[in-house]
């Protein structure tokens, strides 16, 4: 089990730019598979195990895609499968969104049920209810779905009882080439949402309204891929804020949008952080001791549950007592129990948390549950004293590419330790490269005295 080592004590400072946002390249992967023409090729695509989890989902579905350089060219003119594959379902929750861009091209698919996850349950209710809305048959089996309808999805009033990110997606991408006009009510907001809209509208969709609760689709006859950069990650963003000012230092986001980080920018003032925004990003200086403040994660605009994690860390080296309140997810205190380990005192009673602030945290072994829980750890590591071990690190990775070189490049102690299985792997690897096997062949020849012909030089037999 590979494993990030953090040594704390460093002060950070400097400049950190941040990555395409994992939470709108996901649903854009799924969106080109509705190009029934041309080529979409997506620029700023991280190098994420996320990112490798959805392109293998879309290879299984017959979609020809080339990886450079962070961008991403995909062929999805000829699909030759309408079935997720449950070992790639199964990894990531986010390759549920081909199933809408499935049922519009195709009008069928046969996909795993994604199940729950540590931070939750995490029902697909609100999907299904939207595809059926627009004349969808839905039938389970063990453990997957299938749908299918007769003809053309039709546009449809859809009102969702949750403002779901994932829900709303993949309703707006089923509906693009609907017919008639589908509208989805009480709609996710989520900055991420629009950029998934101006991918569609780009490829020739006609939605309105996207970053409001009311989402109006007018069905078009066919899709053709396009060029689209995507946004930055606000969650990576807001997690090198909280790093630089839980370390007492002074780093520039680059690339930060401050319209996208509102919550954050304006939580990191109440507690007596610098934010200084400019076009191209987010300064942030932090000058202690910090002020607790109260913090209840809600839908966008509202406090981002993907950052609940990062900010209770902080709100650990602040002044006086913090309560967080969790509403999105059920299940979202899975780092408290690791905070502890290093000396954290939070009391969890339901969906809240009290923060006693002003404790010494100090290193631990501690395991990453989820992605966020395993950003907030490194947060806290890097004020702790001494050294912490953090495991689980593939969560991490989901989602924040190149984390340790970003943080040693702001003067962080921090490396990633391979596990003995990785090492092995890397070494198996470099043994299988040609020059090597065939280094392995002679050598094996010189010991049996066998005469090795290397397959190039071979003499053609007549
Ligand atoms: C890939 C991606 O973009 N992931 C994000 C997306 O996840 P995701 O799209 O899965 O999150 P949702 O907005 O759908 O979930 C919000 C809440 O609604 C519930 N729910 C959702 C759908 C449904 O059909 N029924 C239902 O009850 C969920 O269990 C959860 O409690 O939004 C979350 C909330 O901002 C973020 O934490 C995730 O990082
Ligand atoms: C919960 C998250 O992602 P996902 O929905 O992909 O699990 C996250 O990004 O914090």
């Amino acid at each position: 089990m590979s494993k990030i080592i953090v040594r704390g004590g460093r002060t950070l400072s400097g400049t950190v730019r941040v990555h395409g946002a994992k939470n709108s390249v996901l649903p854009i992967l799924a969106a080109a598979l509705l190009a029934e023409e041309g080529s979409s090729v997506i620029h700023d695509v991280p190098a994420l195990d996320d990112v490798k989890n959805i392109l293998q989902v879309l290879a299984a579905l017959g979609v020809y895609a080339q990886q450079s350089d962070g961008s991403v060219r995909l062929q999805a003119e000829t699909l030759t499968s309408c079935e997720a594959p449950y070992e790639l379902v199964r990894k990531m929750r986010a390759s549920f969104l081909v199933m809408g861009p499935l049922l519009a091209r195709l009008g069928k698919v046969r996909i795993s049920l994604p199940g729950g996850c540590a931070i939750g349950t995490r029902p697909i209710d609100q999907h299904l209810k939207g595809f059926e809305a627009m004349g969808a048959e839905i039938g389970f089996g063990q453990g997957t779905i299938e749908a299918s309808v007769v003809g053309k999805l039709r546009g449809a009033r859809i009102y969702l009882d949750i403002a779901s990110v994932g829900a709303t997606e993949n309703i707006m991408m089923a509906a693009t080439t609907a017919t008639g006009t589908t509208i989805i009510e009480n709609a996710a907001k989520e900055p991420e949402i629009v950029d998934l809209a101006n991918f569609l509208n780009a490829m020739g969709a006609k939605v309105r309204g996207a970053g409001t609760g009311i989402i109006r689709i007018e069905g078009v006859e066919q899709l053709r891929g396009v060029e689209h950069h995507v946004i930055p990650d606000r969650v990576e963003a807001g997690t090198y804020m909280i790093a630089a000012a839980i370390t007492g230092g002074d780093v520039y986001v680059e690339g930060a949008i401050r319209d996208h980080l509102g919550p954050i920018v304006a939580k990191l003032e109440e507690m007596g952080v610098v934010v200084d925004c400019d076009e191209n990003g987010i300064r942030v200086k932090a000058i202690q001791p910090l002020r607790a403040v109260d913090v209840k994660t809600l839908p966008y605009p509202g406090f981002p549950t993907d950052m609940q994690a990062q900010m209770m860390t902080l709100l650990l080296v602040a002044e006086g007592t913090s309560i967080v309140t969790e509403t999105v997810f059920e299940n979202r205190f899975m780092h408290v129990e690791e905070l502890i380990k290093m000396g954290a005192e939070i009391k969890v009673d339901g969906r809240t948390a009290i923060v006693t602030g002003g404790t010494k945290l100090s290193g631990a072994s501690v395991c990453a549950t989820d992605l966020r829980a395993g950003a907030a750890l490194i947060c806290a590591a890097l004020v702790a004293d001494g050294s912490t071990e953090v495991s689980g690190i593939h969560h991490i990775e989901r989602g924040y590419m190149n984390i340790v070189n970003k943080l040693v490049a702001l003067g962080a102690d921090v490396y990633r330790a391979p596990s003995p299985e990785d090492v092995l792997e890397e070494s198996e690897k470099a043994s299988l490269q040609p020059e090597n096997l065939l280094k392995q062949m002679e050598q094996r020849a010189a010991a049996t005295s066998e005469v090795v012909i290397p397959r190039n030089i071979q003499p053609t037999l007549a």
